[in-house]
């Protein structure tokens, strides 16, 4: 030992230190870029993810179909100073190249703004009744979506999405999205364990999940589908808020909660990622790559007709 130049020792020590550096860095960096997400939910349902599709493979397999995409957008009240930028935004991004019908709901006709549509694309204005209770217009969506779907829809669309008003697209929303039964997870719950999503937890509502049941937390800003199927849906969450009532009873969140409780029973056959419904004011996550279609940041004192 004592022919061991201290340096010696220390250029040795160094080199251990500076490979201890490097193989750490290397791991955990490795471990940061680990953003593998769940494409695929336990009943083997594809769950949407950046990544999990090849766009122009799956317009090619659904475009020679013609089909027509029926979008239902209620803008009730003050709401309608919305449709602007999610029709706009639309027109770029959502099912782009295939017959789009949108049909417009409001208690506003005359404030429907006129947006250039593509070739293909309709838009239908259908006159509502407003209210003074947010959380009635929100939940009186099923019944409409129900009743149009039997007036008009059935025989104008193959599938709908029904989507919040409150948003904007972003990013490309496609055939990827199409399937008997669809529906997105909420972005705000996709971290969470199931004890924590704010599902109905009252037994005397038609809503109510135990605390051990549950898949995911959908968000009630998205539901879509062959049309037949979200008929289905709609009368059905449909009948049970109106039981709820019936008893004095209103879900937690209205429609969303017994949208959630169908989809207990009914499983979606296709699940989108919260890529398809993101929240402006939160901030992206390591999983979303792309955000197609998000919420803005609206001051809820400004637009609904009470707090
Ligand atoms: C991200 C997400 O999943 N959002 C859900 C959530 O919050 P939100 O806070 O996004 O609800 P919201 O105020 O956007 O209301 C839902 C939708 O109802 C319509 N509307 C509402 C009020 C009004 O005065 N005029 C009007 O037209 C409009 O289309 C709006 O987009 O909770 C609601 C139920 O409580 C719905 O389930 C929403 O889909
Ligand atoms: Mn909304």
């Amino acid at each position: 030992m004592r022919f061991i130049k201290p340096y010696v020792l220390l250029v040795i020590a160094g080199i251990f230190l500076l490979l201890g550096y490097v193989y750490f860095s290397f791991f955990s960096e490795r471990l940061n870029r680990c953003t593998d997400v769940v494409a695929v939910t336990p009943w083997l349902a594809p769950i949407v993810w950046e990544g999990t599709f090849d766009a122009v493979l799956i317009d090619n397999i659904y475009k020679p179909m013609n089909l027509t995409v029926a979008t239902t957008v209620f803008a009730v009240g003050k709401y309608v100073r919305f449709l602007q930028d999610f029709l706009e935004t639309a027109e770029k991004h959502f099912m782009v190249g295939f017959h789009v019908r949108y049909y417009v709901f409001t208690d506003r006709p005359h404030d429907v703004p006129s947006v250039n549509l593509s070739q293909g694309r309709h838009l239908s204005v259908i006159q509502v009744p407003g209210s003074n209770r947010w959380q009635e217009i929100s939940a009186r969506r099923m019944e409409i979506i129900q009743t149009t779907i039997e007036r008009q829809i059935r025989g104008e669309a193959d599938y709908i999405f029904c989507l919040d008003v409150d948003s904007k697209f972003h990013a490309h929303w496609g055939s990827e999205s199409l399937g008997r039964l669809v529906a997105v997870i909420h972005p705000g719950y996709y971290e969470q364990t199931r004890d924590r999503f704010p599902y109905e937890r009252r037994p005397a509502s038609t809503a109510y999940i135990p605390m051990d049941e549950g898949d995911y937390y959908y968000g009630g800003a998205m539901i879509g589908g062959f049309v037949e199927d979200v008929y289905t849906l709609a009368k059905v969450c449909r009948t049970r808020f109106e039981e709820d009532a019936g008893n004095s009873i209103e879900a937690a969140w209205q429609e969303e909660s017994h949208l959630n409780r169908y989809l207990l029973d009914n499983k979606p056959s296709k699940v989108l990622s919260p890529e398809y419904l993101w929240q402006d004011f939160k901030a992206k996550t390591k999983e979303v790559k792309v955000i197609r279609f998000s919420g803005v940041i609206k001051n809820y004192a400004d637009v609904r007709p009470n707090v």
